[in-house]
């Protein structure tokens, strides 16, 4: 007996040691012209063998073939599915995206995993409204002259901020808060043009595939939007409505949520993309082996867990954007206890839906006015999603151990994965609560806001441990058809394929 994967209707060939690849067109050769250059047809040049098919019956006359490492041969073999003849346009970009875009692409989420962290830090030091300005270029530089620090901290000085809250604060405390936002801003200037030219130097280069080079495409506009969020957002804190005695001058909260939110988004994309890339890198590298891994994944006993996984990380998005709210509206500064709010679990009805909240006459706004604008609300409804969050991932964790069935089908890494998301949420909800007990600390309240990245991390590690992408898996079988000579795969039958498995688990045909 012997277990064909989906997609190849025989069993799975062992690959050839020996991989060529047309100098022109990037095809490769089949097995029959391969035998005729295992013969010798060839000539030398630079080290590099060259096999002219001009001698070759039956071959293209304009090929000419170079040795080439199985990984190469295999990636642009793939991009050339269906184009056998020369003449017919052909793709320029590889079917798997270089490994050092996977890596650059997991460094930039580094950078933005710190500027999160460092815009954290801004917000909680008070600083975020120390520039009155926006000068994307000439801005990258701090003042440099008594005149200039004069200059800026006249503009600070008639600012609501200044008038309300600092009006004792002295030159030398200003610079502190002005180097703080200063510095939150370089970074982002840092990341936007350590995302930019590296792509187009990839793209040019054909470092990538062609979805890929849209992604990339995709996630530059993402970060030019969120600079432009950023000042949106410092805007609101600067708006004259905030001269009013009583008022607090500080950001909106629905602005520093989007902000925080963009932020997420470009982390989870650039996070997401690295660790495909290092997938299918990984899967092409022994597409036998790979296809075998992803029809272990594309079991159904793990259907279940693996749209919960989906599930799971929008519900850690959701809950970190509620706490965004939270930390907009300075709401973790009341209720200072857990599990208790008050005198019961929720602070009364009439208090959670106030009417002052509600700008229109038939008050029709006042549910989603409270659970936005009203910091006790606010305050409940993170509490209510990370409660959720957290029942949520020891739910699924216990379902992981004690389901026999999916037990064994969850492949090891995925295990792991999933006790490290249990560690994360654990040590997420101890930072809140900390955070919450102990009036929003800096350190706790940072360790907190790095924590909900982290988590949100995990979650993605583990989703791309469990995922199917359906490239992933046309890749992998046309590699595998390709090197045993056979028609690849197009998308249409390869759904076909997935479907089927998904449904009925790997088919297994004697031999
Ligand atoms: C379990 C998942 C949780 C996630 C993903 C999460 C996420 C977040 C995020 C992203 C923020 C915004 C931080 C900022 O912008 O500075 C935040 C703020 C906050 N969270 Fe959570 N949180 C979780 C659990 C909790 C729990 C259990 C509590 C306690 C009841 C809590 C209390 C707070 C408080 C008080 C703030 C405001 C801190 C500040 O003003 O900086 N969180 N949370």
């Amino acid at each position: 007996m012997a277990s064909v994967l989906p997609g190849i209707r025989r069993a799975a060939p062992k690959l050839s040691k020996d991989f060529f690849i047309c100098h022109r067109c990037r095809s490769t050769p089949s097995p029959t012209l391969r035998k005729v250059q295992a013969l010798g047809n060839g000539f030398r040049s630079n080290n590099v063998r060259f096999f002219n098919t001009a001698a070759v019956p039956g071959a293209n006359p304009n090929s000419v073939f170079t040795k080439a490492s199985p990984l190469a041969s295999l990636s642009q073999n793939i991009a050339q599915t269906g184009a056998k003849e020369h003449g017919v346009k052909q793709s320029s970009f590889p079917a798997t995206s270089s490994k050092s875009v996977a890596y650059w692409l997991l460094g930039s989420a580094a950078s933005v995993f710190g500027i999160v962290v460092f815009g954290g830090l801004t917000r909680l030091t008070e600083s975020g409204l120390s520039i009155t300005e926006w000068k994307p270029v000439t801005g990258s530089l701090p003042p440099m002259s008594a005149a200039d620090w004069e200059s800026e901290f006249t503009k600070y000085r008639a600012s609501p901020e200044f008038k309300l809250l600092n009006p004792h604060m002295t030159l030398e405390e200003f610079k502190k808060i002005y180097f703080m936002e200063w510095g939150h801003r370089l970074w982002g200037r840092f990341v936007g043009l350590s995302f930019v030219l590296p792509a187009i130097y990839f793209v040019a280069r054909r470092k990538v595939s062609k979805s890929m080079a849209f992604k990339l495409l995709g996630i530059s506009g993402l970060i030019g939007v969120q600079g432009a969020l950023g000042w949106w957002m410092v805007k609101s804190g600067l708006k004259d409505d905030l001269f009013a005695p009583g008022s607090h001058p500080r950001v909106s909260q629905y602005r520093l949520t989007a902000h925080l939110g963009a932020a997420f988004l470009c982390y989870t994309a650039m996070l997401w993309n690295g660790l495909s890339i290092l997938r299918d890198n990984r899967l092409v590298s022994n597409p036998a082996r790979g296809l075998e891994k992803l029809t272990q994944l594309s079991s159904p006993q793990l259907s279940f867990f693996r749209k919960s996984v989906a599930g799971l990380a929008l519900l850690v998005f959701i809950t970190a954007m509620s706490g965004g709210l939270v930390a907009g509206l300075d709401a973790g500064m009341i209720y200072n206890e857990f599990p208790r709010m008050g005198k019961g679990f929720a602070p009364p009805k009439s208090e959670l839906f106030d009417k002052f909240y509600s700008r229109k006459e038939d008050g029709s706004d006042i549910w989603w006015r409270n659970m936005l604008e009203n910091p006790s609300t606010v305050q409940l409804d993170h509490r209510i999603l990370a409660t959720t969050t957290f029942t949520v991932i020891l739910s699924l964790w216990a379902y992981t151990r004690y389901s026999s069935k999916v037990r064994a089908a969850l492949p090891k890494a995925a295990r792991k994965g999933m006790l490290g998301v249990v560690h994360l949420v654990l040590m997420q909800a101890a930072l809140g609560i900390s955070t919450l007990i102990y009036l929003v600390p800096i350190p706790l309240a940072a360790a907190h806001q790095a924590g909900s990245i982290a988590l949100l991390s995990g979650v993605l590690v583990l989703g791309n441990r469990v995922w199917v992408p359906r490239s992933s898996l046309r890749l992998v079988q046309n590699s595998l058809k390709q090197a045993s000579g056979a028609k690849p795969v197009g998308p249409k039958a390869m759904r076909a394929d997935l479907k089927a498995l998904q449904r009925n688990g790997p088919i297994v045909r004697s031999s």
